[in-house]
């Protein structure tokens, strides 16, 4: 089963073109969305969120037409975290994970105050963010403030987590902690994560399902250990490197002097 599915996707955004995308995300897996800079993955992300439109093509989540979902239905299906944290209001910790709430209160329904609270302690919890819910999170560092953020998603109880470059400043430590507890909720609690990164070996390694986008294009897609090869570095980043396992963890090296190969 597909969590989401596009087909022949395309959007104009500038002098950027994503183009002709036909791909699909299966249910309840990882998923790692990788690809140089500029090749139009933030760009997938906020089509799939509906944070931006499309100029042809149709993207079906959980097999229905993305623009016959209400908002408020949408938000809670699907929940984004962006690749910036500006802008974001100083709340306590506790406070901004309570806006993960949001789309299931409306004027008339206000829901469960009960089940609020349990989510929230949830969210915080598989997180380990609950011993700073009274801090403030402005005063928090970058990996402690991406983990309150992911407890925002959380809290939205959407079946499906879209995170964009979700280990950006973060350390090695922090990058491994995060990719565990991001697995953790996978296997736990069956929600499909789809996750852009840089990081082309903990993309392989923690995602059942990889997907290449270069230059607006789809180049392939499939399980990490087919798909993670030095033909495929090469068409992808026109690099030259050497690629191995390691007791299913890859491993990249890369050939040195790559400067030259760089159009
Ligand atoms: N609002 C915009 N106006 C004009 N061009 C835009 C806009 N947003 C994105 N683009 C362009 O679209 C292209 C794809 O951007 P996108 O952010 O999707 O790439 P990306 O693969 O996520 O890149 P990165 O890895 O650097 O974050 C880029 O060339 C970018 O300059």
């Amino acid at each position: 089963m597909n969590a989401i599915r596009a087909s022949n996707l395309c959007q104009k955004v500038g002098y950027f073109q994503l183009k002709d995308i036909s791909l699909s995300i299966p249910t309840g897996k990882m998923t790692a969305i990788i690809g140089p800079n500029g090749s139009g993955k933030s760009t997938f992300l906020k089509i799939t969120a509906q944070l931006m439109g499309m100029d042809e093509g149709e993207v079906l989540i959980h097999d229905k037409p993305i623009h016959t979902y209400k908002r408020r239905e949408l938000a809670k299906t699907i929940s984004m975290l962006p690749q910036s944290k500006e802008g974001l209001p100083n709340l306590s910790v506790k406070e901004l994970v309570s806006y993960g709430r949001s789309p299931h209160h409306s004027f008339l329904n206000q829901g469960s105050k009960t089940e609020d609270e349990a989510i929230i302690d949830w969210a915080l919890k598989i997180t380990s963010t609950k011993k700073h819910e009274n801090r403030m999170f402005h005063e928090l560092s970058g990996g402690e403030q991406q983990k309150a953020r992911i407890a925002m998603s959380l809290a939205q109880k959407t079946d499906i987590l879209l995170l964009d470059e979700p280990t950006t400043y973060l350390d090695i430590a922090h990058q491994l902690d995060l990719m565990e507890m991001l697995q953790e909720i996978n296997e736990q609690y069956g929600i499909t994560i789809v996750m852009v990164l840089h990081d082309l070996q903990q993309a392989a390694a923690y995602s059942h399902h990889m997907i290449a986008l270069k230059g607006g294009c789809l180049v392939d897609h499939g399980k990490p250990r087919d798909l993670l090869t030095a033909y495929f570095l090469q068409k992808v980043y026109n690099i030259n490197a050497h690629v191995y396992f390691e007791n299913d963890y890859p491993i990249i090296i890369p050939q040195l002097k790559q400067r030259r190969l760089i159009p």
